[in-house]
């Protein structure tokens, strides 16, 4: 059984509610007889398994929320029991696909976020990953920075410094930190000019289908309000369909300059890790993942990858679903 998922529960009442409002899981794993813990994982965009301490059941192109979920292309959902195993699931997720890139393509790119996300990657520097992942191979970006000094306390850059970069070997001529010596349009041009000449040496990956850069992955967090990088509900810069890097004076989280990936460039991604944790988040998640109502339609809401979208989940961000 997939280790990713685990719900505790003592009896039916509960296990998820999305499971509890369709019958057929309901009548497929025989839930009202089971005491105990159980185990569920997202698997596939096709397949949802669920297992008990005693049994376990595959249940293949079954009507749910959570499928339907996945069939709109929201990605394989995953609800740890504390952040601290998110972390730990993250942290190998990460390595993962470390190994197979920098086997691949002999590159790994990787798109931070700002915020909480940084200290979601504290298992990564940590053994056995900080001795087996091959560090010379990663290329770092951001999918978003505040337009302050490197060494400001809103810096994006210092955050991921001091949480992680500083602890791990990797050589710094590849981390691509913004030009924090130009105004927020001057810095995203710079940013995106950047982008395109890593594109064309093939340091990063160009999509096909889009004729955007194609990140190995990205990782991403998410505000309490449902925004991702710097683009927030309701603003102009959600739309933004031809450039790569844009520039916001006007955000409403502050510090108000930022530079931003657009969602063209998000949504090229080979793989984006959607990062979420703490109660304060639920609301988004609710909306995006389940049934939840907001009058804007919110950002997170518009994550849908070239590639996969891997959401991580705290039992606090997931539990209105
Ligand atoms: O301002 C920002 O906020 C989001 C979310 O931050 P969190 O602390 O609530 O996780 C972050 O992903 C983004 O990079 C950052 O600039």
């Amino acid at each position: 059984m997939a280790s990713s998922t685990r719900f505790l529960t003592t009896n039916l009442r509960t296990f998820p509610s999305r499971f509890r409002r369709f019958p057929p899981y309901i009548s497929v794993t025989s839930l009202p007889a089971v005491r105990g813990s159980f185990d569920f994982s997202l698997r596939s965009k096709r397949g949802l398994v669920i297992g008990t301490d005693l049994k376990k059941f595959e249940v293949r192109r079954r009507s749910s929320m959570a499928e339907a979920a996945t069939e709109k292309g929201k990605g394989t959902v995953q609800v740890f029991d504390s952040e601290e195993e998110l972390a730990v699931s993250l942290a190998k997720y990460t390595a993962d696909l470390s190994d197979k890139f920098a086997k691949e393509r002999g590159y790994f790119t990787v798109v931070l976020s700002g915020g909480s996300l940084i200290k979601s990657l504290r298992k990564l520097v940590e053994p056995p990953y900080i001795d087996s992942v091959d560090w010379s191979k990663w290329y770092v970006f951001w999918v978003d920075e505040r337009v302050v000094p490197k060494d400001h306390p809103d810096s994006n850059y210092l955050l991921a410094y001091d949480g992680f970069l500083s602890k791990i070997p990797m050589p710094s001529g590849n981390v691509y930190a913004i030009n924090d010596a130009l105004s927020a349009e001057g810095a995203a041009d710079d940013y995106e000019t950047c982008l395109k000449h890593l594109v064309k040496n093939k340091t990063i990956d160009l999509s096909q289908t889009s004729g955007f850069p194609k990140f190995d992955l990205m990782l991403l967090g998410m505000g309490p309000d449902g925004h991702v990088a710097s683009l927030f509900p309701g603003h102009p810069l959600v739309q933004e369909k031809n450039k790569w890097v844009a520039f916001i004076t006007d955000s409403p989280k502050p510090p108000p300059e930022r530079i931003t990936f657009t969602l063209p460039v998000i949504n090229s991604s080979a793989h984006i890790a959607l990062v979420v944790a703490g109660a304060g988040k639920a609301h988004p998640v609710h909306v995006t993942l389940g049934d939840g109502q907001n009058s804007d339609l919110l950002p997170v809401q518009m994550v849908s990858p070239e590639g996969e979208l891997m959401w991580f989940l705290d039992k606090a961000a997931a539990s209105k679903l």
